[in-house]
């Protein structure tokens, strides 16, 4: 079979519609039940394949061009989250073939957000080096692979809209994707996925001192509180109470927006306050079967989304955002997790041109 020299693979963002943090656990990582649905606001990821001088082994060279306002990503390398997926790759597959990968990526999603970008390339990349080298991309190893490289990762491979159990890399169950429109927005600073977490761990170590005092100034009482932790075996309270009735639901539709790592990351990022009632304030935004607008930060954040559903109503509300000073944009909720795309037939291009 004749492999191609070159493929461009579609990398889209996601939003989480549900993300509850539960315990930290012994491996550093917190028991997560997330939902998350992909969008059609994306990323294009472009792999050449060339020859490399004998016994150089696997030589990549990862760029990204950012566009749409989308702040420039000044990754090393080696450092982007592309070239480690197809160095681990590799690695899987035993492949020690002399060879030059380039990978050139389009930005569009903004990183640091919580929108996924850099996990949707990473997964991009495994897909286009599947089809670059000929391996199965369906293979049991390829999404071992992409689960090493970060938990949100092995979603990208799938799309649409997932449950995720474990520390919310664990494939749940699937949910009917939904057809409705969002709007996103992004202050100018990043939240870093690290530091949202270390900010949610600050306040249930501050709520579990809290409660010690608590039981240790009235002998045999007990809070409430205090009570839950010991009957659900957490420290923090937050036993994934929540996940457990996500759990059951099958359509996208239907899950209610939830985020409990959304007031960390607001202490780490006090503007995100503001975008969050600033959006809950516009006209068209979604309103919930409780009457709550519906706004959510998008996992970590920096990016607040607002589901509205008319277009006039969208774009009137990306305008409004950029002249505040943030970058926003309009899309939808999509199907389609990352994919390899077309070859772009460049000369029919040309001869549907000359008809027309
Ligand atoms: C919060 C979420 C929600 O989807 O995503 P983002 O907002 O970053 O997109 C995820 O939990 C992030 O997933 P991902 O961005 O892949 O995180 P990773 O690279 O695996 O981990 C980055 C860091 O976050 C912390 N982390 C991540 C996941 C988890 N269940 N518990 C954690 O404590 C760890 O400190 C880890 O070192
Ligand atoms: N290809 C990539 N795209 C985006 N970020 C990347 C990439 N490779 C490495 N990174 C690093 O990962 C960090 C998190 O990026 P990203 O995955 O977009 O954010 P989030 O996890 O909040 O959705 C970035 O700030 C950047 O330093």
């Amino acid at each position: 079979m004749q492999m191609p020299k070159t493929v461009r693979v579609f990398s889209p963002a996601k939003v989480n519609l549900h993300l509850e943090i539960g315990r930290r656990r012994p491996d550093g990582y917190h028991d997560a039940y997330s939902i998350m649905h992909a969008l059609t606001l994306h990323d294009i990821v472009t792999m050449s394949l060339g020859d490399a001088p004998e016994a150089s082994g696997l030589a990549v060279e990862t760029s990204a061009t950012c566009l749409g306002g989308v702040e420039a990503l000044d990754v090393a390398t080696e450092d982007n989250i592309a070239t480690k997926a197809v160095r681990a790759l590799a690695r899987e597959f035993g492949r020690a073939a002399d060879e030059k990968l380039v990978i050139a990526i389009e930005k569009r999603i903004p990183h640091a957000a919580g929108l996924g970008g850099g996990s949707s390339n990473a997964a991009a990349a495994l897909m286009g080096a599947c089809a670059l080298w000929g391996l199965p991309s369906a293979d049991a190893r390829v999404e071992r692979v992409a689960a090493s490289l970060g938990a949100d990762v092995p979603f990208f491979l799938r799309g649409g809209c997932v449950a995720l159990s474990g520390r919310g890399d664990a494939f749940d169950h699937e949910l009917v994707p939904m057809r409705r429109g969002l709007v996103v927005v992004r202050p100018d600073a990043g939240v870093s996925t690290a530091e949202a977490y270390r900010a949610f761990d600050e306040a249930a170590d501050a709520g579990a001192a809290k409660e010690e005092a608590a039981s240790a100034s009235g002998p045999g009482m007990q809070t409430k509180a205090a009570m839950d932790d010991a009957s659900s075996g957490t420290r923090d309270g937050s036993d994934l109470r929540l996940g457990v009735q996500a759990a059951y639901v099958t359509n996208a539709a239907d899950v209610a927006l939830f985020n409990n790592l959304a007031q960390a990351s607001e202490r780490v990022l006090p503007e995100l306050s503001e975008i969050r009632a600033w959006l809950a304030a516009q006209p068209g935004v979604g309103i919930s079967a409780t009457g709550a607008p519906e706004v959510l930060l998008s996992g970590s954040g920096s990016a607040t989304f607002a589901m509205v559903d008319d277009i006039a109503s969208a774009l009137a509300i990306v305008s409004a955002a950029k002249l505040k000073g943030w970058w926003a944009r309009s899309c939808a909720c999509s199907s389609a997790g990352v994919r390899v795309m077309p070859e772009e037939r460049s000369s029919n291009l040309g001869a549907q041109k000359r008809a027309w």
